[in-house]
This record gives structure tokens, C-alpha cells and sequence, in this order.
């Protein structure tokens, strides 16, 4: 749902120089136990699978912008294989898989293989009969592709296993090519928040300003709002995946939505909303509000070390969902108020 503006890349070369602030040092709030899903006796009513920021390159490992992380390019593909592998096992399988965006790296593109990055990808994902997909676009998406060329890949998931026509379209209706009207919008509104010359360097207190972030224009959330109050009325369970996370206790502040704070009024104002998926931060986080909704951020494959995992199960059941982590992303039960 979320769309990043398009920017070009840096160089593959790492300074070192720390360029702005780290993330906090506390771990999110973690459910120590999933034994709810022994418990419970009863079989889930659906699965499926998610996996967040896989990045993939073929490169040689590198760091992330701070260098603070350490980014397993080439290992991302053998991750994700070991999520497909993971998933294809289960019984029932998982009805889908959510990917949550970044899906290949934007490195890619300076060494011209983002096509063939992202078919390399979509064979693990798509392995032998495996789940449906959904894509979400994160912001290396655009670093690789126009919008154009987004729509017409398999990263546009629209008529995925059943997905509204009108829901998937409108998920994908963000153009923030740089010359598009969005795209200045969004520019505005950064140097609004962000007079550094390199507008990937967070200003002060407002760090989320910064360019490999994006928001939510009124548009979507006028569409997010209209959605939401359809599922009130049906008395719907809404789970909501987007590239970037939306809550402040379930994120470094370096990657949040620009003006997450409407999304959470939207969000606060339906009472079917139990839950929002996002990646783009890779140490991941979670946080339950006030208001009994789920914040999951995925810790980002690219960032996960090659003996590690990081993708997760998600059991479906009428009163919870239950998510079982593999590797960094822990197991949590997403009880609804
Ligand atoms: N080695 C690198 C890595 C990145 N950059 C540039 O830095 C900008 C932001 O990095 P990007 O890779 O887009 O960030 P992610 O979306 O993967 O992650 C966001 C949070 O950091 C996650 O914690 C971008 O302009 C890159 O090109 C670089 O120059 N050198």
C-alpha cells in the first residue's frame, strides 16, 4: 500500500562515517510462548506465510548506508529458499505469502540486472507450487523500476487468490516517478521537514523525513477509511501490510511513515483493525496500543546473518492470529480485543 519516492542510488562503497542517529537498543516486546496453538485443539481457518526486505543482489556483502549492518546480498536468495522450502512442508500449506516489499536490492540496478534479479527471486517465491504471492512495493522497488514497469510485473498482485479488483488496484495507484505531480508533493513536503543537502541524512528531531521514506497521500487514506468502514459494518477482522511501519513503538523513528500519525487515526477511528504488517526496518518490532491493534515490523532478510532465518507463519483463527517465527522474527500470539 505504501509507495516510496524514487531516488538514485548511491555507490556500492561504504565510508563509514556515521550519518545519522542508530536505532534504539531495547528488543520489542516479545510473546514468550506460542502454546496457544497446541491449546486451542481447534485448526486454524486459514495460514500463510510472510517475509519482509529480502534485497536480493548478486553482490558481495555490504553494509547498509551507517554502516552499523552488515547486508547479505547474495545470501537473501538462500533465505528465501529456505522460507519456500519451509512453507511448501506445511499441512494444509499456507493459503499465501505476503512479501513485504524491497524484494530485490537497489544495487541491482547500477549493474543492470534488476530484471534478472527479480526473476531470480520470483523462481524461489514461486518454487514448485508454492503459495500465491502478494507484493507489497517497498522503496528499492522503485529504485529498479518505473511504476510502469511495476504494474506490468508479477509484482502486481492484482486477482491473487482472490483479492478485490478494486482493493488490489487502488493498492498500486501511487506514481511517485520524478516527474509525476505526487512525486513533487512528496518532495515538498520532505524539504519542508528536511533542509540537508543529502536528503537521505535525517533532520533533527523529524527523522522519518527523510528520502527513502514515503506517506500517505489524502487520497489513500480517504480509500484506507472507506475500506475500513465497509469491514466495521460486515464485522470484518482487518489486517493491514504496508512496506513501512506506522507506529513509533514498533520502529526506529529513521523509518516511519512521514505522516504516520493520520494513518493511526484512521486506524483508531474503525473498530475491525487487529493488526498492521510492515518491513523497511530490519531489526523488526512489535507493539500492541492502546486501541488492542498489532504493530509487526519483520526483521529484514537482507540483514539476517546466511545461518539465520527470518520469514514467519501466520495461523488464522477466529479470536487471534498466531505467528510463528523462523530464526530473527519471534513467535507471537496477536490475541483481538
Ligand atoms: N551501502 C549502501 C546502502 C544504502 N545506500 C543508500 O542509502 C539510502 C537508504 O538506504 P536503503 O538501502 O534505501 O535503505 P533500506 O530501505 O534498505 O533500509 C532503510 C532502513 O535503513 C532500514 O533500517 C539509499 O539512498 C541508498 O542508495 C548507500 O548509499 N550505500
Amino acid at each position: 500500500m505504501c509507495k516510496n519516492i524514487n531516488t538514485s542510488l548511491k555507490t556500492s562503497t561504504c565510508d563509514c562515517r556515521p550519518r545519522w542517529r542508530t536505532k534504539r537498543a531495547a528488543p520489542a516486546h516479545r510473546t514468550s510462548s506460542i502454546s496457544g496453538m497446541e491449546e486451542e485443539g481447534a485448526r486454524p481457518l486459514f495460514s500463510f506465510g510472510v517475509i519482509a526486505d529480502i534485497q536480493y543482489a548478486d553482490i558481495d556483502d555490504g553494509y547498509n548506508f551507517v554502516c552499523t549492518r552488515r547486508r547479505y546480498y547474495r545470501h537473501s536468495l538462500k533465505l528465501l529458499r529456505r522460507a519456500s522450502d519451509s512453507w511448501k512442508s506445511e499441512s494444509p500449506r499456507p493459503s499465501f505469502v505476503l512479501q513485504l516489499g524491497d524484494i530485490i536490492d537497489g544495487f541491482n540496478k547500477k549493474h543492470d540486472a534488476s530484471r534478472k534479479a527479480l526473476d531470480a527471486v520470483l523462481r524461489e517465491l514461486n518454487n514448485d507450487g508454492a503459495a500465491a504471492v502478494h507484493h507489497v512495493w517497498g522503496n528499492h522497488e522503485f529504485y529498479n523500476f518505473s511504476r510502469e514497469e511495476l504494474s506490468a510485473s508479477a509484482l502486481n498482485s492484482k486477482g491473487v487468490c482472490g483479492a478485490e479488483e478494486g482493493a488490489a488496484g487502488d493498492s498500486y495507484w501511487y506514481d511517485f516517478s520524478p516527474r509525476s505531480e505526487r512525486y513533487g508533493q512528496a518532495l515538498r513536503l520532505l524539504l519542508e521537514h528536511n533542509d540537508n543537502e543529502e536528503l537521505n541524512n535525517p533532520p533533527g528531531l523529524e527523522q522519518r523525513f527523510v528520502k527513502f521514506n514515503g506517506g500517505f497521500s489524502q487520497d489513500q487514506l480517504q480509500w484506507l477509511d472507506r475500506l475500513l468502514t465497509i469491514s466495521d459494518e460486515k464485522h470484518e477482522k482487518v489486517t493491514i501490510v504496508s512496506h513501512l511501519p506506522v507506529h513509533p513503538s514498533s520502529s526506529d523513528p529513521i523509518c516511519l511513515a512521514w505522516n504516520y500519525d493520520e494513518v493511526l487515526s484512521v486506524l483508531h477511528s474503525h473498530k475491525c483493525v487487529v493488526c498492521f504488517m510492515a518491513g523497511h526496518d530490519h531489526d523488526g518490532g512489535y507493539h500492541k496500543d492502546f486501541y488492542g491493534i498489532h504493530y509487526l515490523t519483520f526483521e529484514g532478510v537482507i540483514e539476517t546473518p546466511p545461518e539465520q532465518d527470518a520469514f514467519g507463519t501466520v495461523y488464522v483463527y477466529e479470536d487471534k492470529m498466531i505467528l510463528k517465527g523462523h530464526g530473527r522474527v519471534a513467535s507471537r500470539i496477536l490475541q483481538y480485543l
